[in-house]
């Protein structure tokens, strides 16, 4: 019998030559993520005896999560952990505007195919983007991880997603999200690891591919895989081959080299078959990802908030679909627009390409490089009452500040074309008619 993908990488990460599913194994990750939560991290691995890391170059750490440092305590929280990366020679460190860790490292190119990345942070099962296992850890089991680079494992079964066909101009791989997780179930993936394959895989974007996984944390799965394809392995080598100042073609034998395959007579959970083309525009409404509606079934909603950003959408073609439907036009009176770029490399391309230009010209507002409002930390929180329509991959109640608040999920496009309507709205031509009466929350 052959094996999924996620009984490969971990049987390799454990020195073993095969897993079977539910087993415990002992893995060593290859890479170990933590951002601005490592100062709590270092406290806890000091209780465990320890003051000198025997692995540093393993660990990569961003300031992201409240980045500029909104308080004094998130200053010195800051300021414990450069000190902390300082003591102990930790290169891989990403100061405050560098971008959201999961963009971020995968920009570095710090976790390759094939690789397993443990995170102290649950959207960690992003780098299934690129062909990597990888899976969000608690603190305390990273503060472990810290001291003795191997954790205990086990093997999940496998749901296997087949792509068919091709998704709809106006449909975007966050809407193939949303409908996976609408259709199954925020907890339909809990412990499972997730495959994707089909032909349809290879009409997304990478943009879009990192936006799947990623949003596969929001289905409850332990890691999301899609196979890396000759597209994957170019974008990675030139950023490999940068920062390790080697040729493209070194790095991207180093990167072929350890990309793993599920085989084809694996065995799965289940295998359920996705046509692109019957996937439709939706929102998931307040207060639950699951919460899943076409997007007509709210639009005209009143809003006061469009917020494009965040590890799930926050990356270049998505600011360049909101600048172009922006462009030349206003947003609507009483409605802030917040983008806020994934990283300072795409902050940077955004710029270059005058998307940042057209979008402030329409009236948004630009934040820096990081996480900004998407847990309410900081950057555009909302008021008791307040609607927000959002490209980030949460709504849960509180989530952006207060509970009285409420969180539409959508695309790029939708959030676009709402902070120019004033109400959840289809990216149009055609004016939109404003509703009078706001239908209720959980449609
Ligand atoms: C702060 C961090 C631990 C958290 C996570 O694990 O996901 C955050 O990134 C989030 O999106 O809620
Ligand atoms: S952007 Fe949001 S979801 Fe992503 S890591 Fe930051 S807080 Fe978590």
């Amino acid at each position: 019998m052959g094996a999924t993908f996620v009984q490969k990488v971990l049987a390799r990460a454990a020195g073993r030559s095969e897993a079977r599913v539910g087993e415990v194994l002992d893995v060593r990750p290859d890479r170990i993520l933590s951002h601005d939560n490592t100062a709590a991290i270092i406290a806890k691995w000091r209780t465990l005896g320890q003051s000198r890391l025997p692995h540093p170059e393993r660990l990569a750490i961003t300031l992201d999560h409240a980045a500029p440092p909104p308080t004094v305590r998130h200053a010195q929280n800051h300021a414990t952990i450069r000190a902390f990366v300082a003591e102990q020679g930790i290169r891989h460190f990403f100061e405050v505007g560098r971008g959201i860790c999961h963009q971020v490292l995968s920009e570095e190119a710090l976790v390759l195919p094939g690789d397993v990345i443990l995170g102290a942070d649950s959207h960690t099962v992003h780098f299934g983007w690129l062909g990597a296992f990888g899976a969000g850890v608690g603190r305390s089991e990273v503060a472990a991880l810290w001291a003795l680079g191997r954790i205990w494992l086990r093997v999940p079964p496998t749901i296997r997603f087949v792509l068919r066909g091709r998704l709809a101009p106006d449909v975007s791989a966050k809407d193939l999200a949303l409908h996976i997780i609408g259709r199954f179930g925020a907890d339909g993936g809990l412990y499972r690891a997730v495959e994707f394959g089909g032909d349809g895989l290879a009409t997304l974007s990478l943009d879009d591919r990192m936006t799947l996984a990623n949003m596969m944390a929001e289905f409850g799965v332990k890691n999301a895989y899609l196979p890396p394809d000759e597209h994957v392995f170019d974008w990675l080598a030139e950023r490999l081959a940068r920062r390790e100042g080697i040729s493209r073609e070194a790095a991207y034998d180093r990167i072929t080299a350890r990309a793993l395959y599920p085989d084809p007579t694996a065995e799965y959970e289940a295998v359920h078959v996705i046509r692109l083309d019957e996937v439709e525009p939706v929102v998931a409404c307040p207060h639950t990802v699951d919460n899943v509606v076409p997007l007509s079934a709210v639009a005209g909603r009143r809003i006061h908030m469009a917020f494009l950003g965040t590890c799930t959408n926050g990356r270049l073609s998505d600011i360049a679909t909101a600048a172009e439907i922006v462009r030349g036009k206003r947003i609507a009176p009483g409605v802030r627009f917040l983008v806020i770029p994934a990283s300072s490399e795409v902050l940077q391309e955004a710029l270059a390409r005058g998307y940042i230009a057209d979008l402030v010209a329409a009236g948004a507002t630009i934040g820096t490089p990081g996480c900004g409002p998407c847990m309410g930390n900081h950057l555009g929180v909302l008021a008791p009452g307040e609607v927000c329509i959002s490209s980030a991959n949460r709504n849960f109640r509180g989530r952006m500040g207060t509970p009285e608040a409420e969180i539409y999920l959508a695309s790029p496009a939708v959030v676009a074309a709402s902070a120019l309507a004033g109400v959840i709205a289809r990216p149009s031509p055609e004016p939109v008619a404003v509703q009078q009466a706001a239908p209720s929350a959980h449609v």
